[in-house]
């Protein structure tokens, strides 16, 4: 089929507007991306700027109940004060050896319940889920989807981004287990239900100690409201012709609390180093997640950031194409509740004599947030007071 993707709406009408997603593009056999696809230099990710090493730290959760405990917290927030981002293993980590770079990213032994199997699972059902036909996959599009709690598409906001990102994916929002069942896709629900309740105790745990290490109380329902959304996506990269001119995920952060991310063997997470989000250029220094078989990627999102009043970073991070094979990766959002009142705690303003945010609802942080298109860490803007 002789199709003109270069030309007027057709490339949009295929891939977004009738659900074939880039995985439809890719199955035409394309041997070059349309130039929808193609990114600003800026934009593209540039090998030279990668670098970094994996500082191995082993900590067992359960020792923050036990004498270890001010040693794990300290592991813990170092990680989210100075990355934003570290991995988690429930095995004891002969991680990986890199040749020592100045930057360092810690790796956390964590012991956590999520068995390999799982984690194998979830990677097979996104597979086998992207690997449907269109059609099986397009009635759960915006507009069709028999519910607001699932949605599947492309790219980050197709309608208002000039460039597409070379990824589509799934979104499952978590209310009750016969929500789950009754509207997520049949194949998906046991294994992200399973995902979902094996990761919570050790997001708890996280949560609740990277707040506790601010002198912070809250009590049972604030903590609720500020960690009570959650929403799980599985993203499909497809192979790209033109892996150095696209991006699979454009510069971004997340804009709930703490992301727990799955990720497959094929790499290409790279997280920026420094918070000098403001001029992209050649500078900048990006650190590939390397993938780790068992092992889980947790990131700080900007909720976070601004009721720590900036302490904690939400990492700016994005995602590199490939040409060898079809990647996949499954985070996990959690995040406020739409009515929960995001601004910096008040035990930390006093200690920091400023407050860097201003207080606004999560659903007016997620709706500015969802207007823009991604570009670095720009959504933070919106809380920001100075
Ligand atoms: O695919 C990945 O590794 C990361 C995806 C991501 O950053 C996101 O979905 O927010
Ligand atoms: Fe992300």
């Amino acid at each position: 089929m002789a199709t003109n993707f270069n030309n007027g709406d057709s490339l949009f009408n295929f891939v977004v507007k009738d659900g074939n997603g880039v995985k439809g593009l890719v199955d035409l056999g394309l041997t070059e991306v349309p130039c929808r696809y193609i990114q600003p230099p800026h934009h593209r990710i540039n090998n030279q700027q990668v670098a970094g090493s994996l500082e191995n730290v082993t900590i067992d959760l359960s020792e923050l109940d036990g004498p270890n405990h001010d040693q794990v917290v300290r592991s813990i927030v170092h990680a989210s004060e100075t990355l934003g981002f570290f991995q988690v293993v429930n095995h004891a980590p002969s991680l990986i050896s890199i040749d020592p770079l100045p930057l360092k990213l810690v790796a956390l032994a964590i012991s956590f319940s999520i068995t390999l199997k799982l984690l194998d699972s979830l990677k097979l059902a996104a597979h086998e889920f992207f690997g449907q036909p269109a059609e099986k996959k397009a009635v759960y599009l915006n507009g069709v989807s028999p519910s607001p709690l699932v949605k599947y598409g492309t790219s980050f906001v197709p309608y208002i981004e000039k460039v597409l990102e070379w990824k589509d994916y799934i979104s499952m929002t978590y209310t009750n287990d016969a929500d789950a069942h009754e509207f997520w896709p049949n194949d998906l629900t046991e294994v992200v239900l399973e995902y979902i309740k094996t990761s919570s105790e050790m997001v708890q745990k996280l949560l609740q100690t990277l707040i506790g290490n601010l002198g912070v109380k809250v009590d049972d329902s604030r903590f609720h409201e500020l960690t009570g959304r959650t929403l799980v996506n599985m993203n499909f990269y497809p192979p790209c012709p033109n892996p150095d001119l696209t991006v699979g995920v454009g510069r971004h952060s997340d804009a709930g609390m703490l992301t727990v991310l799955l990720q497959d063997g094929i790499g290409g997470l790279y997280v920026k180093k420094g918070e000098c989000a403001d001029s992209p250029g050649d500078d900048e220094v990006w650190i590939e997640i390397p993938p780790v078989h068992g092992a889980l990627v947790i990131n700080i999102g900007d909720a976070l950031q601004i009721l720590s009043n900036g302490r904690y970073i939400s990492a700016e991070h994005r995602v590199r194409t490939t040409d060898i094979e079809s990647r996949v990766s499954v985070p996990i959002f959690n995040a406020p509740l739409p009515e929960a009142k995001i601004g910096p705690f008040a035990e930390v303003v006093a200690r920091d004599g400023v407050a860097r945010y201003k207080e606004v609802t999560f659903e007016e942080y997620t709706k500015s947030y969802l207007k823009k298109t991604l570009d670095g860490k720009k959504s933070l803007e919106f809380a920001s007071v100075i």
